[in-house]
């Protein structure tokens, strides 16, 4: 009979085998557990947030231990800051921006940005949303600020972003009024910008997620080269026209070493609302082999669907929506894996010096 001791290592190390979903990869050294004769409790630590795989997760520990206690988990996160492209000064109030961009406008970047921002934060990160896509900024809509809102200010120099289910979010449209002038040339965007990102109050957040202006052009160069991001999602519809851009997209953020943390293909199937079948109208393999060219992931591919769009029009993305949904289970998912993923870019684990913000 081995001792206590030496079945508790046991079982540590069939836990260290077990796959963890969001990286491919063994979850190796990161359990701990403590036992008595009728209990048996695990504790996780991640570099993710990952609340939303708390109960999966217990059924599969149950299952690989085949232990007849009673099990409990809990889950841990400890989120790093990292790099950002030529080690540009990090925001203060935040540890990583992800920027969101896509080739091509109308392929659902800002519903893809919205809801992935809220998926993170039901799996229990501090998120923000930036709204950069200046010459459409849906944020504020989707999020159901009524039409006006605007942030206090603090010290007549800071913005307090304000918070919608949890996460925080800063957007042009916050600033201006109707009257101002939508004709932006490309310097007063990314001046404007660059203020309001440096100027906002972000309260000590993991994530900010940056949607950006559609497009690979000099505005979204120069941001590119501006924001210190730590990494990005492309977002993609399967259409061949659409995969040209996205690979644009890829090659901007090559060129300014920013990483690219994977692909989301959105509108992938189209669902028939009588039998619920899933056809991929425009092919299945467009994604997957932009992926592949690329050396990144597909995090993950979203049908068309009326309710992602009716319930964003109505103010209440679907993640927050219908939380129990599939479609929700498809955004959780890819922002475990997009957490995991920017974690475990090892070459990328330094801690970046914060700029000050300064009262005065
Ligand atoms: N998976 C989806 N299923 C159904 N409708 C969607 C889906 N994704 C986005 N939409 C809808 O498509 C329209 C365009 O989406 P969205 O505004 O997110 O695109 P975008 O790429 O950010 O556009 P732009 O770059 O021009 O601002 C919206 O009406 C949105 O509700």
């Amino acid at each position: 009979m081995p001792n206590q001791a030496d079945h508790q290592q046991t079982l540590m190390s069939i836990l260290a085998k077990l796959i963890d979903d969001n990286t491919q990869q063994a979850y190796g050294d990161v359990w701990q557990i403590t036992a008595d004769d009728s209990r048996l409790h695990v504790h996780l630590a991640l570099p993710y947030a990952a609340a939303q795989e708390q109960a999966s997760l217990e059924v599969r520990i149950k299952e690989a231990l085949n232990d007849p206690r009673e099990l409990t988990l809990d889950i841990e996160h400890t989120i790093e800051q990292h790099a950002t492209q030529a080690n540009l000064p990090g925001l203060k109030g935040v540890k990583n921006v992800i920027a969101v961009a896509s080739g091509k406008g109308g392929v659902g970047k800002s519903t893809t940005t919205v809801n992935l921002a809220l998926a993170m934060a039901r799996e229990g990160a501090r998120v923000g949303i930036l709204d950069a896509d200046i010459y459409g900024p849906s944020q504020g809509m989707m999020l159901g600020f009524a039409d006006g809102t605007r942030p206090q200010v603090r010290d007549e120099k800071f913005f307090i972003p304000p918070s919608a289910h949890g996460v925080q979010v800063m957007s042009m449209a916050f600033l201006t009024t109707k009257d101002t002038p939508v004709a932006w040339r490309g310097p007063m965007v990314t001046g404007a910008l660059m203020q309001i990102l440096t100027q906002t109050d972000w309260d000590d957040l993991d994530y900010l997620f940056v949607d950006m202006p559609p497009g690979t052009g000099d505005i979204q160069l120069t941001l590119s080269q501006k924001v210190p991001v730590a990494g990005s999602v492309i977002v993609t519809t399967p259409q061949d026209i659409a995969l040209l851009d996205a690979r644009r997209g890829i090659e901007m953020f090559n060129k300014v070493k920013i990483p690219v943390l994977g692909v989301v293909e959105n509108m992938s199937t189209h669902i028939c609302s009588n039998c619920g079948h899933h056809e991929a109208i425009f092919g299945d393999e467009g994604g997957a082999s932009l992926a592949k060219e690329y050396g990144v992931n597909v995090l993950g591919k979203l049908p068309l669907s009326l309710s992602i769009r009716e319930q964003s029009d109505l103010g209440k993305p679907i993640v927050v929506n219908s939380p129990d949904s599939e479609v929700t289970g498809i955004y959780q998912s890819i922002a475990r894996q997009l957490g995991a993923t920017l974690a475990h870019q090892q070459e990328q684990q330094f801690v970046m010096p914060t700029i000050g913000m300064s009262d005065d």
